[in-house]
């Protein structure tokens, strides 16, 4: 079993995942969903050991602690990560990014009978095992990068967005591959924004919300629950947003109430706000807000609801507003003399303002592989 406790993942002063806590365990599919930058790809990589921030908590894998473990650790304790984007090397064959899968140690021995495992699983691979993966359609790249994932023979697969930029009729097939995967007694932990067809094949679910894990069911009540099918099944999307906003409660904990926001808001067209002022535009936004909250469902004596005054909003929008302004005021960049080109910090001067501190992260390191001269496989430079 996957067990994530309490995992904290900060980027410098930004908190990407705040105390989240998942459990995943094998012969079972579980997913995550969540709006754009809620922390889902982050929990992925920090499970891997990918993480560009500083990770915090306890994550365990059949009682392996793998917090701090380097990524190929982690993939020889049986942890297998499908990546956002696929991750597949274009210029190779099939059967080169398959090959470079069974890298880690637990897999090596096995090599042969997860091939064709792989290949049982996936029929056109083994048909297409010489071509180059870069002239593959997305469907079949992310067959590869399912199958190069399975010849690390994990006990988990962990998979990020796999669906991302497939069709329809691709996706499904993808997630009947995703059940066959289950049906192999691996467990299955993804990221999708595909809600209806991942929770179709799935058996529980989390919501993630601003860093926090929200919400956590069995994938046929998450199907039936109003929230969820408002705000990322798309059910009820043509009435108005504040019909079909919906409060659902983070079992047990006692405190606070969330709301999901349905993807469909009311927008106004350009010509609409053409020629308004920003603070006119912002008074009329917080009198909506306010109006909405005041249609949405009562909240029971142990919630709390959490509501940014307007007058806040206003300020911060108000303060927004006004640094465009001194923005749009700034002299144009003139050409720098020699004496104004020297960076701040080598600036000895009295007058040289310190340079601002920019925090960059980045992944620990890139491994680079060369083909063997007899062309049969690949070794680490
Ligand atoms: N390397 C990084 N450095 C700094 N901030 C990061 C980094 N990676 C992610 N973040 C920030 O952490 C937050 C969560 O990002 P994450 O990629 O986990 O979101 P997500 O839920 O997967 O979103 P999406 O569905 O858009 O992929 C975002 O605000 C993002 O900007």
């Amino acid at each position: 079993m996957l067990e994530l406790n309490n995992v904290t993942v900060s980027y410098g002063q930004h908190r990407a995942l705040e105390n989240a806590s998942v459990k995943v365990s094998k012969g079972e599919i579980v997913v995550i969903l969540g709006a754009n930058g809620a922390g889902k790809s982050t929990l992925l990589k920090a499970a891997s050991g990918i993480c560009e921030g500083v990770v915090a908590g306890e994550i365990r894998l059949e009682g392996t602690d793998l917090l701090g473990l380097p990524a190929n650790k982690i993939v020889d304790v049986g942890l297998a990560l499908v990546p956002e984007g696929r991750g597949v090397f274009p210029d190779l064959s099939v059967r080169e990014n398959l090959t470079l899968g069974a890298y880690s140690a637990r897999a090596r021995e096995d090599e042969r009978v997860t091939l064709e495992r792989v290949f049982t699983l996936f029929p056109k691979l083994s048909e297409r095992t010489k071509q180059i993966v870069g002239t593959m359609s997305g469907g079949e790249q992310q067959m590869v990068a399912i199958g190069r994932a399975m010849m690390s023979n994990p006990t988990i697969l962990t998979l990020d967005e796999p669906s991302l930029g497939l069709s329809p009729l691709l996706s499904k097939e993808l997630f009947q591959n995703l059940a066959r995967v289950k049906d192999l007694g691996i467990g299955v932990l993804m990221v999708e924004q595909n809600a209806k067809q991942s929770l179709a094949i799935a058996d529980r679910g989390y919501l993630i919300e601003n860093a926090r894990v929200v919400h956590e069911d069995s994938a046929a009540n998450l199907m039936r629950d109003p929230a969820v099918q408002a705000a990322y099944l798309g059910v009820g999307s043509s009435e108005p947003a504040a019909k079909v906003s919906a409060t659902t409660t983070i079992p047990d904990t006692g405190s606070e109430s969330f709301t999901i926001r349905p993807r469909s808001q009311k927008t106004q067209s350009a010509d609409a706000i053409l020629g308004r002022s920003v603070a006119d535009l912002v008074a009329a936004a917080s009198s909506q807000s306010v109006s909405a909250n005041a249609q949405k469902r009562p909240s029971t004596s142990h919630q709390t609801k959490v509501v940014v005054p307007s007058d806040r909003l206003a300020a911060a929008l108000a303060q927004i507003e006004s640094g465009a302004i001194n923005a749009r005021k700034r002299p144009k960049p003139q050409l720098l003399t020699h004496r104004q080109s020297i960076p701040p910090s080598l600036d000895r001067s009295p007058e040289a303002k310190p340079c601002p501190v920019i925090e960059v992260y980045r992944a620990p390191r890139v491994e680079v592989y060369r083909r063997q001269p007899d062309g049969n496989g690949f070794e680490r430079k």
